[in-house]
């Protein structure tokens, strides 16, 4: 095994207009690894973590590089010329879930296999039992096995996202990467969603790297956050850490932005997620 699952040297990204997204970033994630990463608004996040999975090529800067598992995904500036390959092993989830909504969950679930069966079954949707098996297995484990041949459409948005997550497990992911996976979630369907991605990382040793825009729920799920600002770092380490006041010296007034409204005691109450020392099992998150 590769001593990180995610390793970043000197990324810095400009984009066409000269907006500099991403200002020398170093990151190292070691496998089995549960880390948050936060930040205001326009901070980084998204762009980090699409270099992370090849989508986007760094500035062409020498000693730049980005591996996951161990694998170069891209060096001073190039992505890799076997980046789907080492993408396979990368599961990725997003704000707006990704799923097609017309097909049902059961079949977006099965197309975690593309990547490894051959391309002419793929476009005729021709799954093995054993393919279906596997889709049906990892449907049950996130709660959502009794609405597989339901459309992607009809889901709640909290169902589609643990849809999505379904996928990654079909995929045999090892690194989950999230986007802001739970933005558009009530803190009920979010604080599901979370419990599932600690479970996953728990009870199946995936390294998970998610981006919030909230810290709280830093604070409960993730041992380690990493904090950019501006396209840096500025903080990296124990979650625990994260007050309301260093939150402030680090980002001053944007750290409002950061902070549920029950937290910011100045805004009115809202229900805010309850701590726990340690993940729960999937089965009682699912429950
Ligand atoms: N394709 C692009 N072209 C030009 N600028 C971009 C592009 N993508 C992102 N940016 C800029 O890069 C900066 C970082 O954006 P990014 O989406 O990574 O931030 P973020 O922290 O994920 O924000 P949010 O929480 O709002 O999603 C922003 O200023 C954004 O406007």
């Amino acid at each position: 095994m590769s001593a990180s699952a995610i390793e970043v040297s000197c990324l810095t990204k400009t984009f066409p207009g000269g907006k500099t997204a991403l200002d020398d970033v170093g990151l190292s994630v070691a496998p089995g690894e549960m880390v948050a990463l936060i930040g205001a608004s326009g901070s980084g996040k998204s762009t980090l973590l699409r270099h992370i999975a090849g989508l986007v090529e760094a500035d062409g800067r020498k000693g730049c590089e980005i591996s996951v598992l161990g694998r170069a995904m891209q060096r001073d500036g190039r992505i890799a010329r076997d980046a789907r390959a080492i993408r396979s092993a990368i599961g990725m989830v997003f704000q707006q879930f990704n799923l097609v909504g017309r097909l049902s969950v059961l079949t977006n679930v099965l197309t975690g296999h593309l990547g490894r069966m051959p391309r002419w079954r793929g476009a005729l949707a021709l799954f093995t039992e054993d393919e279906k098996r596997a889709a049906l297995e990892a449907m049950r484990r996130v709660g959502i096995d009794s609405h597989a041949l339901h459309r992607g459409n009809d889901l709640s948005g909290g169902q589609q996202q643990r849809a999505a997550i379904a996928r990654t497990l079909v995929q045999g992911a090892e690194v989950l990467i999230a986007d802001e996976p739970i933005a558009s979630l009530d803190p009920h369907s979010a604080q599901r969603v979370m419990d599932i991605l600690a479970a996953l990382n728990a009870e199946d040793g995936i390294t998970v790297l998610v981006s919030l825009h909230q810290v709280d729920y830093a604070l409960r799920y993730c041992p380690r956050t990493v904090a950019l600002r501006d396209g840096r770092i500025v903080y990296d380490g124990p979650s625990a850490a994260l007050t309301p006041d260093f939150l402030s010296e680090l980002y001053g007034a944007e750290s409002r932005e950061l902070l549920l409204p029950s937290l910011d005691r100045g805004e009115a109450e809202a229900p805010m997620p309850r701590p726990r020392a340690e993940p729960v099992a999937l089965r009682e998150a699912v429950a």
